[in-house]
């Protein structure tokens, strides 16, 4: 791949190829000639096409999405079905590629969703007919000597969180004590996947080993207001806030459990199983960004039941948090034929977690006091309910967070009927009744314009 002469300005440039299909990539900053000035962004990539074992380029610019790429030269050691791709962070860098080819991947012929189970994610047509990336892709360590640890942020069952300096980059440090090398390993999988990367997603910077201890560390991008359960602690949101939160929550979950194929490239759907509000981030733009990948399931198209099977624990050793566990879930009526039902888990998981958000939002407590932040079924369970107490309680009765008999009763337009009922149809006990993720972020989208409180 020949690099054109540079005529570099400030800021990133990087090499630019596109065609018609991708004019959107135009977007990402000025052109001029063989070169885009990146307008937002430090990182370049590089799509190219494997031929003749040669990488031929097929797309190249400036990153669309914001966001973190370490690696100064272009340099991957994964090979999707013919496609490699990189990010790197030095002017023209995408311009060539270095690859291991011996890593190239299988192939693989068909996907095992049930075809109800695509028609319901929306898949394009093109998912059920391609080749899918159906391995668990090898992917190299950073080298970790420049980084430092400033001061921790959070800690988990199985990390510890820290705010740190990587090259000169303020990012979150998590690091995994070497007894939890499984739980770095599956979550480190699922931010290796291809296409993982959207603004409801927190960002993956890389993965390596702490030179000292050799514990293991991902890094991702800081999200500067911490979990969406301290926020909520802290703060009551108006309406645009809240708003704000609930979309790019839902948008996020939606992209999660999305499936599609892209540059020949395969992105299965991702169940998360442990949505909370301590595994939801808040960025200070007020954009909600999932985390912690450590107990999702990749729906890997070949993987099919069994494949999923492995990963069902059984409740009692769940480590999520049970008050945001679907019914099914709780008392152990899951069908796993079909990874249907994780993904619907998630979307019961989303309902609760709207509920908590809107619980806290001024605007729909006008004349009376916004309530404390709460977990759902903490006020009529207390803060730690037991696993039986929510069985009788979530899947034997049926009851829901309770909604505030305002939100039913007073009439204020469209809106709290609106509301009402995207979180009725999230938490249906029916798993099959319940909306999808990006239903659910449609439907919130729409409120928008109805609300004059
Ligand atoms: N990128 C980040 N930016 C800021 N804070 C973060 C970030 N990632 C995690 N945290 C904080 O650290 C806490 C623990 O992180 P995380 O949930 O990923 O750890 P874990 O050990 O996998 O937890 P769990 O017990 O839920 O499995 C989060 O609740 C959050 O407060």
């Amino acid at each position: 791949v020949s690099v054109p002469a540079p005529a570099v300005e400030q800021g990133r440039s990087c090499v630019f190829l596109t065609s018609s299909r991708n004019s959107k990539k135009m977007e990402a900053g000025r052109v001029n000639g063989t070169i885009q000035y990146c307008a937002h962004t430090n990182c370049c990539v590089g799509f190219f096409r494997i031929i003749e074992g040669q990488p031929v380029a097929e797309l190249q610019g400036c990153k669309m999405v914001v966001g973190g790429c370490l690696d100064p030269a272009c340099f991957t050691s994964t090979t999707h079905v013919d496609y490699i791709r990189c990010e790197c962070s030095s002017n023209l860098c995408n311009g060539n590629i270095t690859w291991n080819a011996e890593e190239k991947q299988p192939q693989l012929k068909h996907s095992s969703y049930s075809a109800d189970d695509k028609q319901r994610l929306s898949l394009p047509e093109e998912s059920l007919t391609s080749l899918c990336s159906c391995h668990i892709s090898k992917q190299s360590d950073m080298d970790l000597t420049s980084m430092e640890l400033q001061q921790i942020v959070g800690s988990g069952h199985f990390a510890s969180v820290w705010q740190g300096s990587y090259q000169g980059t303020t990012v979150a440090v998590k690091v995994f004590p070497t007894w939890c090398r499984q739980e770095f390993t599956a979550e480190r999988e699922v931010y290796g996947l291809p296409h993982l990367v959207h603004s409801g997603i927190a960002h993956f910077l890389g993965a390596g080993r702490k030179s000292d201890s050799g514990d293991c560390v991902l890094l991702l991008e800081l999200a500067t207001c911490g979990s969406l359960s301290s926020f909520l602690s802290k703060n009551n949101s108006d309406w645009t806030t809240t708003l704000k939160l609930a979309q790019s929550l839902s948008e996020g979950l939606a992209y999660l459990h999305s499936d599609f194929y892209r540059h020949g490239v395969h992105k299965p759907a991702v169940a998360h199983r442990d949505l909370s509000s301590n595994n939801v981030l808040v960025r200070d733009d007020g954009t909600c960004v999932l985390c912690d990948f450590g107990s999702s399931t990749i729906l890997r198209s070949c993987a099919g039941p069994h494949g999923w099977q492995r990963y069902m624990v059984n409740v009692q050793g769940q480590v999520g948090t049970l008050c945001y566990m679907a019914p099914e879930l709780l008392d152990g009526c899951v069908n796993l034929s079909s990874g249907w039902c994780l993904i619907q888990g998630d979307v019961y998981s989303l309902g609760t977690l709207l509920w908590e958000l809107l619980m806290r939002c001024s605007d729909l407590f006008i004349g009376c006091p916004v309530p404390e932040h709460r977990l759902p079924y903490e006020e009529e369970l207390g803060a730690s309910p037991s696993l039986e107490q929510l069985i009788v309680h979530v899947s034997e009765r049926r009851e829901r967070p309770s909604v505030p008999k305002h939100w039913k009763l007073i009439n204020m337009g469209c809106l709290l009927q609106g509301l009402h009922d995207i979180l009725l149809d999230s938490w249906d006990h029916d798993s099959d009744a319940r909306l999808t993720a990006q239903c659910a972020r449609d439907r919130l989208v729409s409120l928008a314009p109805c609300c004059s409180i």
